[in-house]
């Protein structure tokens, strides 16, 4: 089933200044301009909240409702606002797992992508109580992608067509502002109506400026890329790029039009689906397909192929989305399709 699993810790360290290509890990001059911009217009930003952080205790000024949600990180619940009543969604990090700049890190990333339709918007309101960390975004009421995700199955084709293009747009979005997002999966993708029209990515703890140097300090997990599994270009690590998020999208279309994953880890000699999909991806062959990939379309094939190219510069840029949208991903519409349709009548 997809989901449930959680992508590496960061190992940080800033980003080389050497002119040689070679010497940036693979990334061009403009590339580590781009995510050294990044870094500095965030350092700006947490700065200021620093200074504008409310202290108070959380159920001081709002009362809580339910829980909405439960990371590895925090807590997300519906509150309302004590005078207004407005509903919101306060992620709370408790003190003793998350320091003061990684909750300013994670606040400030959010506000400063929140303007785009298919992220969570964040309110610039970050709390600091005797015990956590908060803040508040927008609730979006009907879960997330986890719940709507058929095992064995997967969604209904429109929604996975909607949800591609919007995630696409989104990580576009945050590419194009020297991000690279790093934690795509089921549980971020939060679905604001029941005939999934309409999606939206959350939580940007794992955000980093494109270029910061990383390495797998965990198990890898289906989502992650295969250059984060090998041996790092430079000794503090991989310089991390918007391939690492195309990746991770080529893997969560596959969950949604399948309902399963495509393999465990990408390690060809420990994962067997990850070694029939390199000979595939090496012959291009009919007689090569694997078996997991018999029931997709085509355009699904096209698509899929160039989000999943093992090799990071080949790989498709998320937004290749675009010229596949238009054509069947499943070979065969069934029942799910038939569901989905209801639904979409319903949601009218
Ligand atoms: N704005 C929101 N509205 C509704 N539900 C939300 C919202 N934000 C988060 N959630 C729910 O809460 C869950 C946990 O939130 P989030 O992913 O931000 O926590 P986390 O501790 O950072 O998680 P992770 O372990 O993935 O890092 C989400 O999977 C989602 O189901």
């Amino acid at each position: 089933m997809p989901g449930k699993q959680s992508e590496e810790g960061p190992a940080e360290a800033g980003a080389s200044e050497d002119s040689e290509e070679e010497g940036l890990g693979g990334l061009t001059l403009e590339e580590l301009q781009q995510g050294q911009e990044a870094a500095r217009a965030l350092e700006d930003m947490m700065t200021l909240s620093a200074q504008t952080l409310v202290r108070a205790e959380v159920d001081e000024l709002y009362e809580e409702v339910r829980p909405l949600g439960q990371g590895c990180y925090g807590r997300v619940l519906l509150v309302t606002h004590r005078q207004k009543g407005t509903p919101l969604a306060l992620k709370q990090l408790p003190k003793p797992r998350t320091s003061l700049r990684g909750f300013l890190y994670e606040f400030c990333v959010g506000l400063s992508l929140g303007a785009h339709s298919a992220i969570v918007t964040a309110y610039g309101i970050g709390i600091e109580s005797a015990h956590s960390y908060s803040f508040l975004t927008e609730p979006v009421l009907h879960g997330d992608l986890m719940a709507f995700i058929q095992p064995k199955v997967g969604l209904p084709q429109p929604a996975v067509h909607r949800c591609a293009a919007q995630l696409a747009s989104a990580l576009e979005y945050i590419h194009a502002r020297g991000l690279v997002y790093r934690d795509l999966k089921p549980e971020n993708v939060l679905v604001c109506d029941p005939a999934c029209r309409r999606f939206k990515l959350t939580d940007f703890g794992h955000t980093r400026p494109r270029g910061t140097l990383l390495r797998l300090a965990g198990p890898p997990i289906p989502y992650t890329a295969p250059e984060l599994c090998a041996p790092p270009p430079l000794p503090e690590g991989l310089p991390i790029q918007p391939a690492l998020d195309a990746w991770a999208l080529g893997v969560l279309l596959f969950c949604l039009l399948t309902g399963y994953f495509p393999w465990d880890r990408p390690l060809a000699e420990a994962d067997p689906f990850y070694e029939d999909f390199l000979i595939w991806q090496a012959s291009g062959q009919p007689r090569d397909r694997p078996q997991p990939w018999f029931g997709l379309a085509a355009a699904a094939d096209a698509l899929l192929r160039g989000l999943l190219d093992p090799h990071p510069r080949r790989r498709s840029a998320v937004i290749a989305i675009r010229e596949h949208l238009g054509r069947p991903w499943r070979q065969r519409e069934g029942e799910a399709e038939a569901v989905g349709a209801v639904e979409e009548e319903a949601g009218q």
